[in-house]
């Protein structure tokens, strides 16, 4: 998968080269290159901000430099990923979409966002999806990117070692995932289930399916509710 990421502050994606997302570059899994915006402005100021058309607060991005970046950027095939408070809410199934596509550009905007003629240009030419990580609001995009880099880049073959993490956690079939417990046992005088240690794989599944779906219909109601009543079985029923 190829990505690229334009940002006035390309230093905040140092992270990136950690861990996971750091073994999937270097692997090759992930082609991952990141611009700073200030390279396709030309005054002497490196000027990427103006003030807002109508008044109010703080400053826009301008076009000029957006335009100009994306479209030495963003070639055929590619989809732009603009994270904003209006965006629509990210979540796993984006996550699933995002990391099957061929190369996905990134803008990060800043100040009180970016022009809005750049995200209707763009539109004219690539897929656009404004994307929000939820009802609050950050300094700028790049938070956002980073942590929509980590959800898709899990997803990409090869990076998790074990696959099987993916079709059990939280948030894969609609369901908030069971607890998790490891040794010891006891602990501060609490035990962990017993059915997790009696080594009979049926119990065990049907007490992880019954605490997720307590465990969903208690703290996330919205996903209680969207879940497939056809997927209950009658065991779940009388959860
Ligand atoms: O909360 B956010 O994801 C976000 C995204 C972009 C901009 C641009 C200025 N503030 C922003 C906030």
């Amino acid at each position: 998968m190829k990505v690229d990421i334009i940002s006035i502050f390309p230093d905040y994606f140092a992270p990136l080269g950690l861990s996971l997302v750091g073994k999937a570059r270097t692997t090759g899994t992930l082609d991952l290159a990141v611009h700073d915006l200030r390279t396709w402005t030309h005054d002497v100021h490196r000027t990427v901000d103006d003030s807002p058309y109508g008044g109010g607060p703080g400053m826009v991005m301008r076009p000029e430099p957006w335009g100009q970046a994306l479209e030495a950027v963003a070639g055929p095939g590619a989809t732009l990923v603009v994270p904003s408070p209006v965006g629509k809410p990210f979540t796993q199934a984006d996550a699933y979409e995002l990391a099957a596509l061929d190369h996905l550009v990134f803008a990060c905007g800043r100040y009180e966002g970016i022009d809005q003629r750049v995200i209707d240009d763009a539109a004219d030419r690539m897929p656009v999806r404004e994307v929000s990580l939820g009802d609050y609001v950050l300094f700028g995009g790049e938070v956002a990117v980073i942590v929509i880099m980590e959800a898709i880049t899990r997803l990409l073959p090869g990076v998790l070692g074990n696959a099987d993490s993916l079709t059990e956690e939280s948030h894969a079939a609609g369901l908030l995932e069971a607890p998790v417990y490891t040794k010891p046992a006891a602990w501060r005088d609490r035990e962990v289930p017993d059915v997790l240690r009696s080594g009979d794989h049926g119990r065990i599944a049907r007490w992880r399916r019954t605490e997720s779906l307590l465990r969903t219909a208690a703290r996330r109601p919205d996903l209680f509710a969207a879940y497939p009543p056809e997927h209950l079985d009658k065991q779940d029923r009388k959860a």
